[in-house]
């Protein structure tokens, strides 16, 4: 597994899915690094590339470079390489390509010194049972990120992409190493919108999760420090 690099303490992790470049720098100035890492994703990163990476690092935030690489194994194995030498602090494939395509994912980072946090996303939190059997999986979510997280852990990873609904299980089967990294955050009252596993911050810190992936609910709000304050407290308050 890879060695952890030292960060903020907080688990939250500020999802900036933005258009463009300075949007996601304009949220960024409003926050502390110290309460929090940023991710960005596939709309950032298309839109604004690894400048947008850099200007982030320079205002002192670890990236979770949230690109889904889900190629054939040469592929992400170069995708996985060109991530790390951004620097980022944590970066992401899908479990779904196979173990030889998680291997060789391991293996491109297994020569250097500084390496991102290497995660599978199982099943997408923006997915319930019913669209599984829609796709022809006779599996319900828990079952199937249960069985893509065993693939991860035997692959080598260092966690997986899940809901904190199903991080007991996998806590309970994998042990304290394996990174629960856990979108589908919601603080209380919020829209749901296009998510369906979904808990509330202290929720997902008291089942498990090592980090909670959180968007709209800070970056929708009219003050997103203020939110994500309110968020952290909140999760203190829970312990
Ligand atoms: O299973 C997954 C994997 C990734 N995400 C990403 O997390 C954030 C969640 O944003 P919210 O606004 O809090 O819903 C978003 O960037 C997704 O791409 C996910 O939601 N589920």
């Amino acid at each position: 597994m890879t060695e952890r690099v030292r960060g903020p303490a907080s688990p939250v992790i500020v999802a900036l899915d933005y258009a463009d470049g300075d949007a996601a720098l304009a949220l960024a100035d409003r926050l502390d690094p110290a309460l929090c890492r940023v991710k960005v994703g596939k709309e950032l990163f298309t839109a604004a590339g690894p400048a947008l990476v850099e200007a982030l690092q320079a205002r002192g935030f670890q990236i979770f470079l949230d690109l889904k690489f889900h190629d054939i194994p040469n592929t992400v194995a170069g995708a996985v390489r060109a991530a790390a030498e951004l620097g980022v602090w944590m970066v992401n494939v899908h479990a779904g390509g196979g173990r030889r395509m998680l291997e060789a994912a391991v293996a491109a980072l297994a020569d250097r010194r500084d390496k991102p946090l290497l995660i599978a996303v199982t099943v997408l939190t923006s997915l319930a049972d019913a669209d599984l059997a829609e796709l022809g999986y006779a599996e319900s979510a828990r079952e199937r990120v249960q069985r893509l997280a065993r693939l991860t852990a035997e692959a080598g990873l260092d966690g997986v992409v899940c809901s904190a609904q199903e991080a007991p299980q996998l806590r309970a089967a994998h042990g304290p190493g394996f990174q629960l990294v856990t979108p589908g955050i919601r603080a209380a009252g919020d829209a749901v919108g296009d998510q369906r596993r979904v808990v509330t911050p202290a929720e997902g810190l008291a089942l498990g999760a090592d980090y909670l992936v959180i968007g709209r609910s800070i970056t929708g709000s009219a003050d997103p420090a203020g939110a994500l304050s309110a968020i952290i407290d909140g999760l203190h308050e829970a312990r």
